[in-house]
């Protein structure tokens, strides 16, 4: 029972690490099978996912059960061969499964329904176009276009309308423009393209995740604009998710950017604190567990702009104390959550103000020096806030980087942005996206 739950606490942390894409194609579904000799045992569903964790993630999945358990474990990946698919990929027809009527509820996630998606004000326009959409294919906004930051709900939104507009007899496809681009390239190489296009364009809904790798590959955009045309020529409904707005799409056709254009384009901001407040409250409940405002509050303070880091900040909390024994309390929140994010390491305080100076348009400069107009003194405060958010410095310290300032101005700083963090979304949107790029210098460093 103590592996099994060892397992999920893993799992969580995987999830937080990973990019979304990996932990969804490798990682999400394997199965605690046993632990033996300091070992534990994962099923997987076949050789690939085995061939890639065991290349992959052996190492990483080791150490964090080692941390867990106490004492050194090793891990083995089964397969599970009840579950093994096609494998021959060069046979396999389908990596881009359309869904047919009967089976739909099997290729949606469940788990992703606009029942169980909680609305605030960062997500409202979104979840309201979705669903009109899920209700009215074609007919409210076409195409659909949500874009936001990672992790906030695009995915979920897409998969709501799927398992909704499915429950209504119609053909939807589903999958990332990653998908698309594989499947392309499939169809290319075995000189099969017109079964490609028959599977793209005699549909009724196109839903595609992850636009945005789209960006810079010509070929793909080139059979993306057509099956858009075909599509949107036959009244067909198209639903798109993108990382960023098509404006923002650097390396996209003019005439691809357009169509996105033609119908509705809705963001997603990061959630204020009650929204994250009612997820969090809304996944405790889902897991049957009683937990104190106090740590859900905690919890939502700590983590403030990526959902799936908001639930695995909770599966970690909860299985802290499973594995401990201890009472839920705020202090085990704390130390289950202190650290929460170390292995993707602390940037640099010079990186905290390089970026934040490149992102507010300033020289370096001009952030330590003693100018106090508004759109200085800002970025500045700005600055000190991250550095104590993300660089874990001390007031003391932070006041030392930014050119000799007392530690109550630190304090006052970091207080006003944190503050404002709650109140305007904006520029909320600004420090995170600030925030997102210097993880991901770390992440993918
Ligand atoms: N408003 C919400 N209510 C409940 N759960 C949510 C909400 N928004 C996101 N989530 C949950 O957060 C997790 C991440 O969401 P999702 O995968 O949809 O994000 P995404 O925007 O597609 O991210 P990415 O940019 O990485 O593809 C999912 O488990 C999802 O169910």
């Amino acid at each position: 029972m103590e592996a099994s739950q060892a397992w999920q606490a893993t799992l969580g942390q995987l999830q937080m690490e990973l990019p979304k894409a990996t932990y969804d194609t490798w990682v999400r579904d394997t199965k605690f099978i046993k632990h033996q000799d300091e070992t534990f045992f994962i099923g997987v569903q076949n050789t690939y996912a085995r061939d890639w964790l065991e290349n992959r993630l052996t190492s990483t999945a080791s150490r964090l059960l080692t941390g867990i358990m106490d004492g050194p474990q090793q891990i083995t990946f089964v397969l599970q061969s009840h579950e093994e698919p096609v494998i021959n990929r060069e046979e396999t027809e389908e990596d881009f499964t359309p869904i047919s009527n009967s089976e739909a509820q099997g290729n949606f996630n469940y788990r992703y329904s606009f029942s169980n998606f909680v609305v605030g004000p960062n997500n409202r326009l979104a979840h309201a176009a979705s669903q009109a959409v899920a209700e009215n294919p074609a007919n409210a906004y076409n195409p659909l276009f949500l874009y936001g930051g990672v992790g906030l709900g695009k995915t979920h939104l897409l998969h709501a309308i799927g398992n909704e507009i499915t429950r209504r007899g119609l053909n939807v496809l589903y999958g990332s423009s990653e998908e698309f681009t594989n499947d392309l390239i499939n169809a290319i190489r075995k000189h099969d393209t017109s079964s490609f296009r028959d599977r793209y364009r005699k549909i009724d809904v196109l839903l595609i995740d992850d636009i945005h790798f789209i960006a810079g590959k010509e070929s793909t955009q080139e059979e993306f604009f057509h099956t858009f045309n075909t599509l949107h020529g036959q009244n067909k409904q198209i639903v798109i998710s993108s990382d960023r707005p098509p404006k923002a799409m650097v390396t996209l056709e003019e005439r691809l950017r357009s169509r996105f254009e033609w119908g509705l384009i809705v963001d997603i901001q990061p959630p204020e604190l009650e929204t994250r407040l009612a997820i969090l409250r809304s996944k405790a409940e889902k897991a049957g567990r009683q937990v104190d405002n106090d740590i859900l509050e905690y919890i939502a303070r700590q983590i403030q702009s990526n959902i799936r880091e908001l639930e695995g900040a909770l599966t970690r909390v909860l299985a802290y104390s499973d594995l401990s024994g201890r009472p839920l309390d705020i202090d085990l929140a704390k130390i289950a959550l202190v650290d929460f994010l170390p292995d993707i390491g602390t940037p640099d305080p010079e990186q905290i103000l390089e970026t934040v100076a490149k992102a507010f348009n300033l020289s370096h400069e001009e952030l330590l020096s003693r100018n106090r107009s508004k759109s200085i003194a800002l970025p500045r405060q700005v600055a000190m806030y991250l550095l104590r958010e993300i660089g874990n410095e001390s007031l003391p310290q932070i006041g030392e980087t930014l050119g000799g300032r007392d530690h109550t101005t630190v304090m006052y700083a970091c207080e006003k942005v944190a503050d404002m963090l709650e109140r305007d979304d904006h520029f909320r949107r600004q420090v995170f996206q600030i925030r997102d790029q210097l993880y991901s210098h770390q992440v993918y460093a």
